[in-house]
């Protein structure tokens, strides 16, 4: 075994790069260990491909949906294997321009393999132990899959294949009602493929009630939804699966399908890694636990991103790797990590985006707030766009009208959200949103619009 030491060890080549590429720009000794491609999930099997996907699918949407604008197109075809390798090619392309670069980085060693740990800072990766002063962990999550009665013997689809899958399904079930259910739902849904979406309890249940309760009746044009339903058994034969559907009423259906993809959340990437000879503890369900300044248990050990679970966004995780490189490697100082208004968004159509709380999270909370509400179809540009179900809602503290959440769905939400997100971070207030000039007749005057709404009632007391 060759031993060598570093100055700064990262595990994951996800958000962990956020520390290991700035500390060997400081001239410190680095290395990174991955052991499947460059660049982690979001490069690889999350964001990126996804949404160079669903890009494809909102074109097509556009183009079946143009009656409303009495646009007649002569149709249109899916190409559907030269898409999903353009993605992939692109995708692969990304991933294999890391690897030269991190070549030419003479303060960083990349160990493709899988990291083991053999003690306190202590890891082996093909043949090699390392150990090193600061050890992060970025080891990020996989797909969970239930365990249904026949699904071990079937080859179903998650999210990994699902975003490579070269030949189109005809019929497509899917399991889950999260964001990786409905974003790929939409895919395949606008690209052709009849989509069953089985949803244990309801449609994005993070989201605030009004958001999901519009968002479930657009999304039917997507794909038969079947709320408050599981899978209880699978079967494929002859290239179909007969997937057994129970509703909590007990009421039992039989789906026949082309495909079935699993989207029913992740379990985290740290049962593999011997965690107990590191002396990092994890809670019941895997996370690896850590405090306010993502230490975990053992010394000079941190963990980020998926595999600690605080949140689950690429966002998320760029904004820990900056914390964790600036607080423990640059600028070493005792400050605890302040995730601000940490924002998220669905992409899917309608898209939906949100920041702070949700009205139920803010009423259980006890806040005494106004909600500031206006249509899309009430401004300008929503007219334009025909929307039926968009709206902006948003959550105004009563005493000093600070924003404390906002929620929209339709035409590009996630655009829309960013100026409330950078409010709330500056802790801005309804005043502040108003004294803004916005271009007429932007979108984002559907924001302002919902503002003076607020504005309106708070008057009105
Ligand atoms: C389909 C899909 C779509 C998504 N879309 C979005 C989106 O639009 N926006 C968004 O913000 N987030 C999105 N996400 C979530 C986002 O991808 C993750 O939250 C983020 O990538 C987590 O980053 P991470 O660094 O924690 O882990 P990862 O990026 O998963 O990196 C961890 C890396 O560690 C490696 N690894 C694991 N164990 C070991 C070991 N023992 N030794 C060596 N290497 C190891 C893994 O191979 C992996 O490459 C999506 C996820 C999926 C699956
Ligand atoms: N746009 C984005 O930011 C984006 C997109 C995709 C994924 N992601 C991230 O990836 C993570 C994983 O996505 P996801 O959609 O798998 O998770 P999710 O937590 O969003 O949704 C999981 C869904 O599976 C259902 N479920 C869970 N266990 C089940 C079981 N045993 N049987 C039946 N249904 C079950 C849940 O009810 C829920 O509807 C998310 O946490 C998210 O943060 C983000």
């Amino acid at each position: 075994m060759h031993h060598r030491h570093y100055d700064v060890l990262v595990i994951g080549s996800g958000g962990g790069t956020k520390i290991s590429t700035p500390a060997s720009h400081l001239g410190l000794k680095a290395a990174i260990i991955e052991k499947d491609r460059l660049g982690g999930t979001c490069l690889n099997r999350g964001c990126i491909p996804s949404k160079m996907l669903i890009h494809a699918a909102e074109v097509a949407d556009h183009i079946s949906t143009a009656a409303k604008y009495n646009l007649k197109p002569a149709g249109f075809e899916v190409d559907f294997q030269a898409l999903v390798q353009r993605v992939s090619e692109t995708i692969d392309g990304e991933s294999d321009s890391i690897l030269p670069a991190y070549r030419k980085n003479e303060n960083l060693d990349y160990y493709h393999g899988e990291a083991v740990f053999t003690g306190e800072r202590q890891v082996t990766v093909r043949g090699f132990t390392l150990t090193a002063d600061k050890v992060y962990i970025a080891t990020g999550s996989r797909p969970r899959i239930p365990d249904i009665p026949g699904l071990d013997k079937v080859p179903f689809l998650t999210s990994t294949e699902a975003l490579r899958l070269e030949k189109q399904p005809k019929r497509l079930v899917v399991l889950g009602g999260g964001y990786i259910a409905t974003e790929l739902a939409f895919y395949y849904s606008a690209l052709g493929t009849d989509v069953d979406l089985i949803v244990r309890s309801s449609m994005l249940r993070a989201e605030d009630g009004q958001v999901r309760e519009a968002f479930t009746k657009a999304f039917q044009r997507h794909a038969d939804i079947h709320l408050q339903a599981n899978i209880t058994k699978v079967a494929f034969e002859n290239d179909t699966y007969t997937i057994e559907v129970t509703g909590r009423d007990g009421k039992v259906q039989t789906l026949e399908s082309d495909a079935l993809l699993i989207a029913a959340g992740v379990v985290p990437n740290s049962d593999r890694l011997n965690l107990k000879a590191a002396g990092v503890k994890t809670d019941a369900s895997g996370y690896i636990v850590v405090d306010d300044h993502l230490r975990t248990s053992a010394p000079n050990t941190w963990a980020l991103g998926d595999v600690v679970g605080n949140y689950m966004f690429r966002h998320s995780v760029n904004v820990e790797g900056e914390y964790l490189f600036e607080t423990t490697v640059a600028h070493p100082e005792d400050r605890p990590i302040d995730y601000g208004a940490m924002p998220h968004a669905v992409f899917t159509t309608p898209q939906v985006a949100g920041v702070g709380l949700t009205e139920e999270e803010a009423r259980a909370q006890g806040n005494d707030y106004v909600v500031g509400f206006r249509n899309y179809s009430a401004s300008a540009m929503g007219m334009a766009l025909r929307s039926t179900e968009g709206f902006v809602k948003l959550l105004v503290d009563r005493s000093d009208r600070k924003i404390i959440g906002c929620h929209i769905i339709g035409h590009e939400a996630s655009v829309l959200i960013h100026q409330v997100i950078t409010l709330m971070q500056m802790k801005g207030t309804l005043d502040d949103l108003l004294s803004t000039i916005f271009i007429h007749p932007a979108l984002n005057e559907i924001v302002r619009n919902a503002a003076r709404d607020a504005r309106a009632k708070l008057a009105a007391e």
